[in-house]
């Protein structure tokens, strides 16, 4: 779990480029940002804006073209590389849940505790315990495709905090859901990061969800506006 107490920020983006297709998509330009331990920042903008590349970029799921970030004053892909930085200090949601269909709500939240070779047993109740904290505890034998909208993205976040890391990234995590579910989602994701001190960064393109952050800022055709 994270510490808040510790000095520096948690992330640091320096210098942010990344393109696609041999450089003919330039989807960031020149993007710093720096994130502190336990802060809920919200990132907006328009779609294509670079959004999603950015927590792409600071969640470890790809490397930029140039530049670098860091975590706690580590490079990423040098002092941590990216699987072990993704495995114990990254919980992912996304906003179309990427739950596995063939697996029960039980065994999806299992499956990043596999990386890093927790016992069956600690795994079990971890995942039940997990469950129980989402509400879910009558759903936990149920597949993807048994449960609401709502109770898949609460199994998705149970198995984003499976192995307790410290950032919590979600790609427009009720981009899928109904004002109801909306609402308890963000209730949740909040909930978690002010008891635990997680630091949670959320890309959204809604502005009452991105309001709800303390700080917020707006992409737009690759660099950060405000
Ligand atoms: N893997 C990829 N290959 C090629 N181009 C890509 C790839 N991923 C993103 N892009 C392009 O990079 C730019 C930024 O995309 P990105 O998904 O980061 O934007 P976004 O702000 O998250 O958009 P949205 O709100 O629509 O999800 C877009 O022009 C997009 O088409």
């Amino acid at each position: 779990m994270s510490n808040p107490a510790k000095p520096g920020p948690i992330l640091e983006a320096c210098n942010l480029f990344k393109s696609y297709d041999e450089g003919r998509i330039e989807a960031l330009r020149e993007v710093s940002v720096s994130i502190q331990h336990g802060e809920f920042l919200a990132i907006s903008g328009p779609s294509g804006s670079g959004k999603s590349t950015l927590l792409q970029l600071i969640g470890g799921l790809d490397a930029p073209t140039s530049g670098e970030v860091y975590f706690e004053g580590s490079l990423l892909g040098s002092a941590i590389d990216l699987d072990t930085y993704r495995a114990k200090h990254v919980g992912f949601v996304f906003q179309a849940f990427h739950l596995m269909p063939t697996l029960r709500a039980i065994e999806n939240v299992q499956v990043p505790m596999l990386a890093l070779k927790t016992s069956a047993d600690d795994r079990v109740k971890r995942a039940e315990t997990l469950l129980m904290e989402m509400g879910l505890e009558n759903r936990m034998g149920q597949y993807p495709n048994q449960l609401s909208a709502g109770e898949r993205q609460r199994v998705a976040i149970a198995r984003a905090l499976a192995n307790s890391p410290s950032i919590l990234v979600a790609d427009e995590p009720t981009g899928n859901l109904d004002s109801v579910n909306s609402a308890r989602i963000m209730e949740m994701l909040t909930g978690i990061q002010k008891k635990h001190g997680m630091t949670l960064i959320i890309v959204t393109h809604e502005n009452d969800i991105a309001e709800m952050a303390p700080r917020h800022i707006r992409i737009r055709d690759g660099r950060v506006e405000s």
